[in-house]
C-alpha cells in the first residue's frame, strides 16, 4: 500500500533553518527535495561538497515514516549519525562496528513496525540479511517506509570506479517495495554509469527525475607538476609549502587576521594522497624531520591511530597539519578549510582523482590540487589495476579510467576545468578565472612538460628491464 503523503504545506525553509541550521539553500537543493517529497524517484549528480546529504536528510526529517540510507563508507555513515544526533534527529547506523547493543536497539525499533528513528544508516550488506529485510517488510506493511536513499550510488554499476558487487542486490527494494520511492547520489557518474544506477535499482528512467549539476569546482586550482624517477619531488613540494607559509607570515594584513583568530601561521591543511603506506609513512617523516606537522593515516593503523588523527586533523591542532593517506581516506571526509590536496602519484582513476581533490575547498574558498605525474608511474599505475585480483570484474572499465586520467595529466592545450567536465559528458564548458595550470600559462605547462617526462623510449627499455616495482601491497 503507498504510503500517503501530505507534504503540500510543510515549509522546507522551514525545517532547512531551524532543524539544519543553515539559511538558505543551494541551487537545486530546493528542487531534488521537492522531487523527493512529491514521492519521484530521484537521481543526483553533482559536485563534490554540493551538499547532497541534505537531499535526503531534510525529506527524511519531514516525512513521515523512516529513511534508509545505504552507504559504503563507515566512516561517513558515523559521522552524519553524530551531526544529526546533535541537531536532535533520531539518527542510528548498523554497520560493522555498530555495538551489539545498539544493534539490538535498533532492531527492536525496526519490529515495531513503527519506528522512532528517522534515518538509519547501513551497508549494502546489511541489506541482504534476510533478518534485517524481514525488519523492514514489517515496517513497510505499517506503511512507515518513506524512503531509499543510495548514497555513493557509482558503487552500483560496474562501469563505475568503485563498483561493489553487494551495490548490485539493491534491486532487492523495488522489487520488494514497488511504491516506496529511491534516491540515488553520486558526485562520479558518467552518461553510461547513470543508465547503469537507474536500471539496477530497478527505476524506470523515463519516471525517474534525474538533476545532474555541473562537476566543476571554480574554487579549486588544478595543476599537474612532471616528474620522472630519477627525480625526487619532495623539494618541490616543501618549497611550496614553505613558500605559502611563508607568504601568510609576511603579509602583515594577513598575519593580523591570523592572529586574531589565534590561526598558526603554518596551519595550512592540507592531504597527500600516496600508493602504499610505507610512502605515506616516509612522506609524513620526511615532512616532520623539514618542521612540518605531517601523519600518516592508512589501513595499517589501527583504528583508535586513525580516529585521533583524524579528530586532531579536523580540529587543526600543532602536528596535525597535513594527512599523507593512502585512498583508505577518501570520500566522506568533509573538514572545510582542507587548503590543498595533492596526488604524490598518479591514483588509480579519475574519479577517485576528482572525489579525492575534492576534498580540498570545501568552504568555497581558492585552495590547489596538485598532480605529480611521471610516465613510470603511469605504469605502474597500469600494473596494479592489472594485478588486483580483488577488482578483475570491471578492468575494461577501470583502463578506461585510468587512460583518461592520463590523457588530462598529459594534456597541454585546454583548461584543466573543462578537461574533466567534458570526461563526465558534460556539454556547457565550465569558467576558469586563472583556476588551472593551462589558463596561468600554458607555454610554461608545455615546457614544463618537455622537460619534466621521461621520453617514451626510455621508459619503455626501463619497462622491459623490469624496474617499476614499487611494494604495492593491495589497495588500502
Ligand atoms: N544549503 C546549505 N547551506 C550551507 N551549507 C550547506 C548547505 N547544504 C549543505 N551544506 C554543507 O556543505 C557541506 C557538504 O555537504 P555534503 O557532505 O552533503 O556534500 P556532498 O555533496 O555529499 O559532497 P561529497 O560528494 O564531496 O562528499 C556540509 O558541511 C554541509 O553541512
Amino acid at each position: 500500500m503507498p504510503l500517503s503523503r501530505s507534504n503540500s504545506c510543510v515549509d522546507i525553509d522551514f525545517t532547512l533553518r531551524r532543524t539544519f541550521k543553515k539559511t538558505s539553500f543551494r541551487p537545486l537543493q530546493r528542487e531534488v527535495i521537492v522531487a523527493a517529497l512529491e514521492g519521484q524517484d530521484v537521481f543526483v549528480q553533482a559536485a563534490t561538497s554540493f551538499g547532497k546529504s541534505l537531499c535526503f536528510q531534510l525529506p527524511a526529517v519531514i516525512d513521515h515514516g523512516i529513511t534508509i540510507v545505504i552507504s559504503p563508507l563507515l566512516s561517513l555513515m558515523t559521522d552524519q549519525v553524530n551531526a544529526l544526533r546533535l541537531a536532535g534527529i533520531r539518527a542510528g547506523t548498523i554497520n560493522g562496528n555498530t555495538s551489539f547493543e545498539e544493534k539490538k536497539d535498533l532492531l527492536r525499533d525496526l519490529a515495531t513496525g513503527h519506528p522512532l528513528t528517522r534515518l538509519l544508516y547501513v551497508t549494502p550488506e546489511q541489506c541482504s540479511s534476510d533478518h534485517f529485510r524481514k525488519h523492514l517488510s514489517t515496517v513497510y506493511d505499517q506503511q512507515e517506509l518513506a524512503r531509499i536513499a543510495v548514497d555513493e550510488a557509482h558503487c552500483i554499476s560496474e562501469w563505475g570506479h568503485d563498483f561493489r558487487p553487494s551495490f548490485k542486490q539493491l534491486c532487492w527494494f523495488r522489487e520488494s517495495f514497488p511504491d516506496v520511492p529511491v534516491i540515488c547520489l553520486t558526485a562520479t557518474a558518467t552518461a553510461q554509469v547513470r543508465r547503469d544506477i537507474i536500471s539496477t535499482m530497478g527505476l524506470e528512467e523515463s519516471k525517474t527525475k534525474v538533476f545532474t549539476m555541473t562537476t566543476s569546482r571554480t574554487n579549486l586550482h588544478y595543476e599537474v607538476r612532471f616528474k620522472c624517477d630519477e627525480e625526487d619531488h619532495f623539494e618541490d613540494f616543501l618549497a611550496w609549502l614553505k613558500s605559502t607559509h611563508r607568504r601568510r607570515a609576511e603579509d602583515p594584513q594577513r598575519r593580523t587576521q591570523l592572529d586574531k583568530k589565534q590561526e598558526r601561521v603554518d596551519n595550512v591543511p592540507g592531504i597527500i594522497y600516496a600508493i602504499t603506506r610505507n610512502d605515506c609513512e616516509s612522506i609524513a617523516a620526511r615532512l616532520r624531520s623539514n618542521k612540518i606537522g605531517a601523519k600518516p593515516y592508512h589501513a595499517g593503523l589501527t583504528t583508535q591511530e586513525k580516529n585521533e588523527t583524524l579528530q586532531r586533523w579536523v580540529n587543526n591542532e600543532e602536528g596535525y597539519d597535513v594527512i599523507v593517506a593512502t585512498t583508505a581516506f577518501g570520500m566522506g571526509i568533509d573538514k572545510e578549510n582542507v587548503r590543498f590536496v595533492v596526488h604524490w602519484s598518479i591514483p588509480k582513476s579519475f574519479e577517485g582523482f576528482y572525489q579525492e581533490a575534492g576534498r580540498a575547498g570545501r568552504d568555497g574558498k581558492a585552495s590547489l590540487c596538485i598532480m605529480y605525474y611521471s610516465r613510470e608511474d603511469r605504469d605502474r599505475a597500469f600494473k596494479r589495476i592489472a594485478n588486483d585480483k580483488k577488482e578483475a570484474s570491471n578492468l575494461t572499465a577501470r583502463m578506461k579510467s585510468l587512460q583518461a586520467l592520463i590523457n588530462y595529466c598529459e594534456e597541454t592545450n585546454s583548461c584543466r576545468h573543462a578537461l574533466i567536465c567534458q570526461y563526465f559528458g558534460e556539454l556547457t564548458m565550465p569558467q576558469c578565472d586563472y583556476a588551472c595550470d593551462w589558463h596561468k600559462d600554458s607555454k610554461a605547462l608545455k615546457r614544463a612538460k618537455k622537460n619534466g617526462l621521461q621520453s617514451e623510449e626510455w621508459v619503455s627499455t626501463q619497462r622491459d628491464m623490469g624496474r617499476f616495482d614499487d611494494g604495492w601491497d593491495g589497495y588500502d
